[in-house]
């Protein structure tokens, strides 16, 4: 019944930030029956394409990854995809894993699900207990509709759907877009370009005061499959390091790791967001994991990856 070598796993959004880290960890494990789509070749927003790949494919497990994702000005900015796109998609995989008899499938949802105001750290039962965050709102909406989904189907259908809530993430495959993207590779790209150009300083959106816990995402592929293997409850359950940071704080670290001496300036007509979003991560630990990288390690790492990989493309579209 549980999920072997040659079980046939479909990663959905398999180039994107988090369903890379999976399809790299499942191939690490040495699962090779693996089915993967990028949405040029099925657009999850379509069911018709979703139904026909799901009948087709006969596939026993599933990574739901494939979401509309950005940070706080790309969430202000698109509402409407943030909501409907996101709906789309995990209405239309959700149903069509029911309808084909997937054993298993983990949502992706996350930290932005809990009230703005929470008491910290959060507790998975805190959700649905008070206002959500203006700036991520709709998105936020999508994803509790597919927490409650997944445990609609359970209930009514005695399918195994689990849905876990991962912290902010980052490292490879993360997009670096400047407008769209998260702090931790928005910043990461910000400080590198002004020590290649020699800027006197960096801009930080809003007051530097906000607190958020960074996950390196290989971490969390090591958590989704173990809670593949070993998690069955239709609770969602919370992923994270434990610990949180101030941004004025990350972008220390960060000017740091890349090396850039300049000044660090706030741009106050930028939006905060919710003040502060730590989880509590005591029931995974209790489960027996625990994230092993530690924020400094992770941005090494992920800033080692950057300078080969999106860095020299930047640089090759500048004609420098
Ligand atoms: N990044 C973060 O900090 C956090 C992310 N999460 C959750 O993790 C999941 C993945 O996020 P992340 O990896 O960061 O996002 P990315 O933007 O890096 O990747 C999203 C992937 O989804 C795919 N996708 C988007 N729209 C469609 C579509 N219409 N049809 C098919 N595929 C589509 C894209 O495929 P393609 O490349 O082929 O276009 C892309 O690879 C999301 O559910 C998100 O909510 C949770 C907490 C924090
Ligand atoms: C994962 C999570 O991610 C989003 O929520 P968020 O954590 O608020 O998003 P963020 O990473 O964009 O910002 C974090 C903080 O950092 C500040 N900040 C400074 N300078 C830059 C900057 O240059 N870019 C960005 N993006 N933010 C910056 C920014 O002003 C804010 O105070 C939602 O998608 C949400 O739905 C969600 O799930």
């Amino acid at each position: 019944m549980d999920m072997n070598k040659l079980s046939k796993i479909y990663v959905a959004g398999h180039r994107g930030l988090v369903g890379s880290a999976i399809y790299r960890k499942l191939q690490e494990e040495g699962f090779d029956n693996l089915v993967v789509r990028t949405s040029g070749e099925l657009d999850l927003r379509d069911d018709e394409q979703v139904n026909d790949f799901f009948a087709e494919q006969r596939i026993e497990y599933v990574f739901l990854a494939a979401a509309k994702v950005g940070g706080i000005m790309a969430n202000r900015e698109h509402p409407v995809e943030f909501l409907r796109d996101n709906l789309c998609i995990q209405n239309n995989v959700i149903d069509a894993a029911y309808q084909t008899g997937v054993k298993k499938l983990l949502f992706l949802g996350s930290t932005c699900i809990y009230p703005k105001l929470a008491p910290q750290p959060l507790k998975e039962e805190y959700l649905l207990t008070g206002e959500l965050e203006p700036t991520n709102e709709p998105y936020a909406v999508a994803k509790i509709a597919g927490i409650k989904l997944c445990q609609a189907y359970n209930r009514q259908y005695g399918t195994r759907f689990i849905s876990v809530m991962p912290t902010n993430l980052y490292g490879r495959n993360d997009n670096y877009d400047l407008q769209h993207s998260h702090v931790l590779p928005a910043l990461l790209r910000k400080f590198h370009e002004a020590k290649e150009q020699g800027l006197p300083f960096v801009e930080i959106w809003g007051s530097g005061e906000p607190r958020r816990e960074f996950l390196y995402v290989d971490d969390l592929a090591n958590a989704c499959l173990f809670l593949m293997e070993h998690y069955e409850s239709s609770e969602i359950i919370n992923i994270g390091l434990g610990e949180d940071i101030a941004i004025h704080e990350l972008a220390d670290r960060i000017r740091q790791v890349v090396g850039y001496e300049g000044a660090i300036r706030y741009d106050a007509s930028k939006p905060d967001g919710t003040p502060r979003k730590l989880v509590d991560v005591s029931k995974i630990n209790g489960l027996g994991w625990k994230a092993v990288t530690s924020l400094d390690e992770g941005l090494q790492q992920t800033y080692t990856w950057f300078l080969h990989n999106q860095a020299p493309v930047k640089n090759i579209l500048l004609g420098i």
